[in-house]
């Protein structure tokens, strides 16, 4: 077997953070403790960099968008056969489906992280990112779009979310489970997710805002939105997807000012439709202009809308990118 040739991108995150043993606090130190300890892996060439020392909190869409110029960049140059990109867990899903939006590359992509930082009791980093690194050298990871291993398990971007606080393993895939699996014996898939068209990006400047729906809400929030002149917004409904009455003049008044407004669903299993024909059912805020989104959480279609709103704001455009 040829050596693969694996781009390792360092960009922050718990894996490359240490706990202070007096006082428990973990923060990020003058070096990433990881660009130590990962030098030699058997059978592959890795190619390091350390785009960023950033704890997840801190990336931005525009990290994200340098992150994914980076991979292409290195891969016109370099003969990559996969990318490792390790992160922090707290915005993990959203780099990870940005990328998986946005790049057209075969090869494997896996994002990593952990939930332990690298001095502590049962840290996890070193061993999920080794994990990462098998499944990026698999012939079996190409075309699966991006994916996200932790815990043994490998799951796509589009469907993994962060679930617990704590727990290693915080990242699952609702309603759809892992893909695949990862462990002393091998890489194993046991599902091929669908891979869609990717979307073109070259800058992010839209000003896109998330909503969560609460019982007896009302639009004073989406008056106060329309003040900061949003080119989209993402509101997360309740059940089927369906807001409180009071919420609908706010979301009128948006669409009349031509603000595509994408909506999914506050649970976290299903996927939000238009099923409810009372006031600020489903129903009518189809009617009145609302995007659907086929099962995506909030994050990520905020990322998905600031994405395609750098191209179109058609509407059929937007639900067409909406239905997938
Ligand atoms: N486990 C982690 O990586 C959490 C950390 N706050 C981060 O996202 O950077």
């Amino acid at each position: 077997m040829s050596r693969k040739n694996i781009l390792l991108i360092h960009t922050g995150g718990t894996i490359s953070m240490k706990e202070d043993e007096e006082t428990g606090e973990v923060k990020p130190g003058e070096k990433n403790p990881l660009v130590e300890h990962i030098k030699e892996v058997p059978d592959i060439n890795l190619i390091s960099t350390e785009l960023f020392h950033l704890p997840s909190p801190h990336i931005t869409p525009l990290n994200m968008l340098q992150i994914k110029n980076y991979i292409e960049e290195m891969k016109k140059i370099k003969n990559i056969d996969g990318v490792v990109i390790t992160h922090g867990t707290d915005t993990l899903e959203e780099t990870a489906y940005f990328l998986d939006v946005t790049l057209s590359l075969s090869i494997p992509i896996v994002l990593t992280g952990a939930m332990r930082s690298s001095n502590e009791l049962g840290s996890d980093g070193l061993y999920n990112l080794l994990s990462a690194l098998k499944v990026a050298a698999s012939d079996y990871a190409k075309n699966m779009g991006v994916l996200v291993v932790m815990n043994d398990e490998i799951h796509t971007a589009k469907n993994v979310t962060k679930t617990h606080t704590s727990n290693v393993a915080t990242f699952q895939s609702p309603q759809y489970g892992p893909i695949g699996m990862v462990n002393k014996g091998g890489v194993f898939f046991h599902h091929t997710p669908i891979v869609t068209n990717p979307l073109h990006v070259e800058s992010l400047d839209k000003n896109v805002f998330l909503i969560k729906v609460f019982a007896g809400m009302d639009d004073s929030l989406l008056n106060g939105i329309e003040q900061l002149q949003p080119d989209g917004l993402v509101i997360e409904a309740l059940g089927q997807g369906n807001v409180p009455p009071m919420m609908v003049p706010g979301i009128t008044n948006l669409l009349n000012k031509k603000i595509p407004i994408v909506l999914v669903s506050r649970c976290f299993n299903g996927i939000a439709q238009d099923v409810y024909g009372y006031e600020g059912g489903g129903r009518q805020l189809k009617e009145l202009g609302v995007i659907f989104s086929n099962g995506l959480n909030g994050q990520k279609a905020r990322i998905k809308l600031m994405i395609a709103l750098e191209t179109t704001k058609d509407q059929q455009t937007l639900e067409t990118i909406f239905a997938t």
